[in-house]
């Protein structure tokens, strides 16, 4: 279920500045009710920064924000109260026992709902009786976890957490993220687990250099997937050119000739192995071209998501 009005998020040009360096550079997020959103970028792109200032944490030197319709800046407070927050690195009063640390969470926010909190202990197979100091990074960042998946709450805002799980664990939180959603909860939540992002996420930003140089559901990213075609070709074959209907050359082994030898199509390296990424719609007619021309060992896959988002990563701001 998704719901519909105001988005729950909404940036525009954020800025944020610590001394000389740029965090958030006209960073834009928009995040409608109901949706879980995938916040991601390589390290240091400013998504822990947006989430700061989007709590209230960091004021912004520039830009708007307005969180489930309030201005952090202003309403930090009620933003705490109608959304919870994981933090990637949980550091939370180590004298307490895990137990009485979701106690004074829910004491902070004025509502609890303890019957779904016993549940994701169980789910988590976390010992509450155990003092948060002697607790693992997963286990802390279970704590906060059950916290935020139980909390009567809106929004939820996720930081990297699941970075201290294991494999069995992360899968007890993507079920538990789907519960939320389905109760019409927003989700925001950075990760570098792509696989996790491919499954949980409706929608993603992707972040570089404190701006947004993606942005768009998953399905349109798995749409614009491409396949990766590779193959043998004899000595001295050539891919007739007119298998590529317009537009310019697959991305393949020619990327790396020189300009003079570059020809339309991706041409095999010495040992005749040829490799193309092309998208969905020249599958088949590179195929064909590659079988007329006498290749062998032909393999044919889709890019993977991990690799679409590299690309993105790695690509400038646009
Ligand atoms: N309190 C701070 N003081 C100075 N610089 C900071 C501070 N917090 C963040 N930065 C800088 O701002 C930039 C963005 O950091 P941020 O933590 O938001 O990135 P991130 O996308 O969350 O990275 P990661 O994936 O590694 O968690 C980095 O260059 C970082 O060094």
């Amino acid at each position: 279920m998704r719901a519909s009005g105001p988005p729950a998020i909404e940036v525009t040009g954020l800025v944020k500045a610590f001394g000389r360096h740029r965090a958030l550079d006209g960073l834009n997020l928009t995040v409608p009710p109901g949706q879980i959103h995938g916040f991601l970028g390589p390290n240091g792109a400013g998504k822990s920064t947006t989430i700061r200032v989007l709590l209230g944490m960091y004021r912004r030197d520039a830009g708007t924000a307005r969180v489930l319709g309030l201005d952090p800046a202003r309403d930090a407070r009620m933003i705490t109260r109608r959304s919870a927050y994981v933090p990637g690195d949980v550091a939370l009063w180590p004298g307490l026992t895990g137990g009485q640390a979701l106690d004074a969470l829910a004491g902070l926010r004025g509502a609890r709902d303890q019957r779904r909190e016993a549940e994701l202990i169980e789910a988590f197979q976390l010992d509450p009786s155990k003092p948060m100091r002697s607790y693992s990074k997963g286990n802390r960042q279970k704590v906060m976890l059950v916290a935020a998946l139980a909390a009567p709450c809106e929004l939820l805002i996720l930081d990297e957490p699941t970075s201290g799980l294991d494999p069995l664990q992360s899968e007890v939180f993507v079920e538990a993220v789907g519960q939320a959603a389905g109760q019409g909860r927003t989700v925001l939540m950075s990760s570098h687990i792509m696989a996790e992002v491919d499954r949980l996420c409706d929608a993603v930003t992707i972040v570089k250099d404190g701006r947004a140089v993606e942005s768009g559901s998953m399905s349109e990213l798995r749409h614009l997937r491409s396949s990766r075609i590779t193959c043998r070709l004899p000595q001295g074959s050539r891919v007739d050119p007119a298998w590529e209907p317009r537009g310019g050359p697959a991305h393949g082994a020619s990327d790396d000739l020189p300009a003079h030898q570059s020809p339309s199509s991706p041409a095999p390296d010495a040992d005749g192995r040829f490799t193309a990424s092309v998208p969905a719609e020249r599958v088949a007619g590179l195929l064909t071209a590659l079988i007329d021309a006498g290749a062998q060992e032909i393999t044919c896959a889709p890019v993977s998501l991990d690799e679409v988002f590299l690309e993105h990563y790695q690509a400038g701001a646009r």
